[in-house]
């Protein structure tokens, strides 16, 4: 079984990766989103919470996880935050097999993943694709969100790879600077390319 030509899916915070993913769907493409599938993990009844709750007591509650809480419990705590990975991640690699079990039979399925070179995701991938856009487009987008500061932002991207680096390492770099309509055609234009690659 040769299974579907794997895409992976990444970029900064607010440079567009949820608008691209929705495109690829609407294209056709199955699309599997890794950061749904944590909140889901650890919404109302999620698998992850009794783990959770047990190596952060206080930190969960019938409607999940508490994630105001749980953040400020493990960002800025390496070995918390390894903790929390620790329970979070294999449960999301099985969501994940699962995905990929059902779709065998597929040309080419997506993977939406954040923190795809933070996490050694870029290992389960054929190719990679990056949104981009200029960054005082996405300060000006992520400032724009409810709740959001500046300093916020700040801490957010120190623990991202830069977005040049992301670029430099991706098979595909598609450009959220523009209008939609643009990003659309782009998103098109990877789909055409992989189907179009030798061998797969
Ligand atoms: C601690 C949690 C509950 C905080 O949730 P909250 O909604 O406040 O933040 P959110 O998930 O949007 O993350 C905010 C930013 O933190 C960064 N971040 C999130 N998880 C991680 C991580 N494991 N390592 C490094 N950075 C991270 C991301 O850059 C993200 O942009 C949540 O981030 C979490 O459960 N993280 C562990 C699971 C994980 O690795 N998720 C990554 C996506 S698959
Ligand atoms: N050409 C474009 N392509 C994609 N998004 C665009 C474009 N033009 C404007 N936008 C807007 O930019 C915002 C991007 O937000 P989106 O939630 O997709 O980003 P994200 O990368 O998933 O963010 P995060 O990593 O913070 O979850 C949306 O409000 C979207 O409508």
């Amino acid at each position: 079984m040769v299974g579907p030509v794997i895409l992976g899916l990444t970029g900064s915070i607010g440079m567009g990766k949820s608008t691209v993913a929705a495109m690829f769907a609407d294209a056709g493409v199955p699309v599997f989103d890794a950061d749904a599938e944590v909140h889901r993990l650890q919404g109302p009844g999620g698998a992850a919470l009794s783990e959770i709750e047990a190596a952060f007591p206080g930190t969960t509650g019938p409607a999940g996880v508490d994630r105001a809480a749980l953040g400020a419990t493990v960002f800025g705590d390496d070995a918390a935050l390894a903790r929390l990975e620790a329970i979070v991640h294999p449960m999301v690699a099985q969501a994940r097999a699962a995905f990929m079990a059902s779709h065998v039979d597929k040309p080419l399925v997506l993977l939406d993943i954040p923190l795809l070179f933070e996490k050694q995701g870029w290992s389960q991938v054929d190719r990679i694709v990056v949104v981009s856009a200029p960054a005082e487009v996405q300060r000006a987008r992520v400032l724009a969100r409810p709740g959001m500061t500046p300093e916020r932002f700040e801490a957010i991207l120190a623990r991202q790879l830069p977005d040049a680096q992301k670029r430099a390492r991706a098979d595909y770099v598609i450009s959220t600077a523009g209008p939609l309509d643009e990003t659309r055609a782009a998103v098109a234009r990877v789909i055409a390319c992989v189907g179009a690659l030798p061998g797969e």
